[in-house]
């Protein structure tokens, strides 16, 4: 007699969340699922297409979430699913190199190279593929280490770069959403390498580097912050640190996991470059929209350093699925699909939709602002734009709650956490656009009407 295997497919979500209790963690494979910090039960999800996605149970929601980032061109796109298609017919992977790795590194390397004769630090040149972004960041730091022979890294409170022991520090995303400063299970020792600093403060980047510039081997930074709600880098702060990495023989690494290939086709790195604010990344990170749904990201950067990892070089770093063929085709369909007009698009869907929740939230008096990195955007509960981890938590967040819950029952789905960042895809349509907009009105109502815990 079988213990667990029911034989059933949960027709609601409770009963999928039940079942899933008794056999996963707090029923999820990622802790911000579990709608821990709005209450009440997670969605299963059964499809998607195009801005849509679809519970259990047959509800249909307008999708701000786009799987936290990769869904580019919203659900289950034809090209995308086509080339996954075309990719699982020819087996799901080797173990040994296929050419596809070698054409998305080539359309990566298009998108982010400056032209001829711009200064040689500038852009990348080669880029390794790896399976997670958590994967991407840690190699970046072992990489750092590695370059430079020092043991420090530096990250700013509130940023994510995954969950490697390095970098769970005061972290954003999920250790935001559970109101922890950092996680069990890390030594001591390893967390003494991370120095943590507030974001967007000069004076803290100037004072630990005088204190212990010489054993800094790197700073990594969010390109522009989005784990704890947006946060975007003041202008020039990017390029500071550059500078100052730079001038103290340490490397910058620039998470671009969220940010790659969605703020513009050249990441957060492109949108500085046309803003006159470009800077020098040693190391640059991809995750999500490279893998187009599919687990998959990158690590790029110049080739003097990138060439450090084996088997060129003394630094380690392997993976059993890394460069999965069916993950780089549709990493390469989903990039290819994401033309100037999407990049175009992108902002104006965000723009419109935010415009309807501001609004509707003033409407109804909830002191509020929009932050913006790009089209990406998130609503803080506070009147003003918050520009370090402290301010980002100074906010009603016991509003968020009510505002989210008021919106699932319109037929919307948020990320469920004050803290994380907005997506829309080139699939949100006038028509799904009106959805939302539909659900401004009673989500500002249950915020106001919303009343911190006691
Ligand atoms: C900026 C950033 N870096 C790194 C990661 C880690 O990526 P993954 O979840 O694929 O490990 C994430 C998201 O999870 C992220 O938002
Ligand atoms: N903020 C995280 C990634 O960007 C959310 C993904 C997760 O932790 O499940």
């Amino acid at each position: 007699m079988t213990r667990f295997i029911s034989g059933r497919t949960p027709t609601t979500n409770a009963e999928a969340f039940e079942r899933a209790l008794v056999v996963t963690p707090g029923g999820v494979n990622s802790p911000v699922r579990a709608f821990r910090s709005v209450g009440g039960t997670p969605v299963f999800l059964a499809s998607g297409h195009g801005p849509y996605v679809v519970d259990v149970e047959g509800t249909e929601y307008v999708d701000l979430v786009g799987q936290w980032g990769p869904a580019l061109l919203g659900h289950a796109h034809p090209d995308v699913i086509a080339a996954a298609h075309e990719a699982v017919a020819r087996g799901l992977g080797f173990g040994a190199s296929s050419t596809g790795e070698v054409e998305l590194a080539e359309l990566v390397l298009d998108r982010l190279t400056l032209g001829e004769g711009a200064s040689e630090r500038r852009g990348i040149e080669k880029l390794r593929l790896v399976s997670t972004g958590t994967e991407a960041t840690m190699t970046a730091i072992r990489l750092a280490r590695g370059a430079t022979g020092r043991p420090l890294l530096v990250k700013f409170a509130g940023h994510y770069h995954g969950h490697s022991d390095s970098l769970l520090s005061e972290a954003g995303s999920g250790i935001a959403t559970l109101g922890i400063p950092g996680s069990a299970g890390i030594t001591p020792e390893t967390a003494a390498q991370t120095i943590v600093i507030p974001y967007n403060d000069e004076d803290a980047l100037a004072e630990v580097f005088a204190l212990h510039g010489d054993r800094i081997a790197a700073i990594i930074t969010e390109a522009a912050a989005a784990n704890m709600g947006v946060v975007p880098p003041k202008p020039g702060f990017n390029r500071l640190l550059g500078e100052t990495a730079r001038a103290h023989g340490a490397l910058l690494i620039v998470d671009e996991v969220m940010t790659g290939f969605r703020s513009t086709a050249a990441g957060w790195w492109g949108l500085e470059e046309a803003a006159g604010s470009g800077y020098d990344a040693d190391l640059t990170t991809f995750g999500k929209i490279i893998g187009g749904g599919l687990p998959l990201a990158g690590l790029g950067g110049r080739a003097e350093i990138l060439d450090l990892l084996a088997p060129l070089g003394p630094v380690y770093q392997a993976g059993t699925l890394s460069g999965n063929p069916v993950a780089v085709a549709t990493g390469a369909a989903m990039l290819r699909g994401a033309g100037p007009e999407v990049y175009d698009r992108l902002p104006r869907t965000a723009r419109t939709i935010a415009d309807g929740l501001s609004a509707a939230l003033s409407a109804e008096g909830v002191a509020h602002t929009v932050a913006w990195a790009g089209s990406q955007f998130s609503i803080f509960f506070r009147p003003d734009a918050p520009q370090n981890y402290a301010e980002a938590q100074d906010q009603h967040t016991w509003r968020f709650g009510a505002y989210f819950h008021a919106m699932l029952e319109h037929g919307v789905s948020l990320p469920p956490s004050v803290y994380e960042a907005w997506f829309v895809s080139a699939a949100h349509d006038d028509a799904a656009i009106e959805r939302v907009l539909a659900a401004a009105g009673p989500a500002a109502k249950a915020a106001a009407a919303a009343t911190p815990a006691l």
